[in-house]
């Protein structure tokens, strides 16, 4: 996929192989965060010991904060497939700017799901992936360090959406204009929907989490990342928020 080549990223096989390959990121990130305890504190905006001098939020807020603000300076938020967590706060670019072509709709960098999947991942996936409920203040940095990979590979993976549903409403113009017209939600959701692409994945998912979750060396070892947590993640979280992003853009596509 070529974001200079409008051709390469609005064809739907293509999307979907994309897709596809994130997951191998995320199931490893996943893996990686689940060498960790939950370590609330992190996420806590008001917690005593990790109080940030002239800054609301939480030490994981500034960590990204303080990530964005020097990957925004690297040209990061121009490219077309990523979503800043705080875009009112990032910086231009120090490189000089890449004209990419306009293949997303013009209001597309406002369809931002970022403090929703944030808000998710803390309070649904951390306590599933996590070694065990607790504090580890000697690793509070790896962790927002693997939080913030997860959070940023979460983000693309969803907004993603975005390139799907303009692949879609350009295949089908016209049943997509009435659907928007009317406002009917729950029409462009039935369009959208392909079942047998979720159920696809979902199987995809079983299978890689069985051979990547475990030691290849001691089988019967301590399993890092289950089937039945990784495929409840794509279930219930990553695949229905990749199509409510869908559902938003389309919703404006006439504008
Ligand atoms: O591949 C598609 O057609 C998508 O819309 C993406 C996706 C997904 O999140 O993976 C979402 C909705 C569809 O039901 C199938 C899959």
């Amino acid at each position: 996929m070529d974001f200079t080549k409008p051709e390469t990223v609005l064809n739907l096989q293509n999307i979907r192989d994309e897709l596809v390959k994130m997951e191998n990121s995320i199931i490893f990130k996943f893996i990686e965060r689940s060498n960790f305890p939950t370590c609330p504190s992190i996420y806590d905006p008001k917690h005593s010991n990790l109080s940030i001098p002239n800054f609301e939020g939480s030490f994981l807020d500034w960590a990204i904060l303080q990530l964005e603000i020097a990957h925004s300076q690297l040209r990061r938020f121009e490219s077309p497939d990523e979503t800043p967590f705080f875009p009112d706060k990032i910086l231009k670019p120090i490189l000089p700017s890449i004209e990419y072509p306009q293949i997303l709709a013009k209001y597309s960098s406002e369809v931002n799901y970022n403090n929703k999947i944030k808000r998710i991942y803390i309070d649904e996936i951390v306590p599933l992936i996590s070694k065990y409920s607790g504090d580890q203040a000697e690793n509070f940095g790896s962790v927002a360090t693997r939080d913030i990979e997860l959070l940023q590979s979460l983000s693309r993976r969803i907004h993603f959406g975005k390139f799907v549903a303009e692949a879609k409403f350009q295949n089908n113009v016209e049943l997509y204009t009435d659907l928007i017209k009317r406002k009917d939600v729950d029409g462009i959701m039935k369009n959208i929907t392909n079942s047998a692409v979720e159920e696809k994945i979902l199987e995809r998912l079983t299978t890689k989490a069985e051979v990547y979750g475990v030691d290849p060396t001691d089988k019967e070892g301590e399993r890092k990342i289950t089937p039945e947590y990784l495929v409840k993640i794509y279930k219930e979280i990553v695949i229905p928020i990749t199509k409510e992003v869908e559902v938003e853009y389309l919703l404006r596509r006439l504008e």
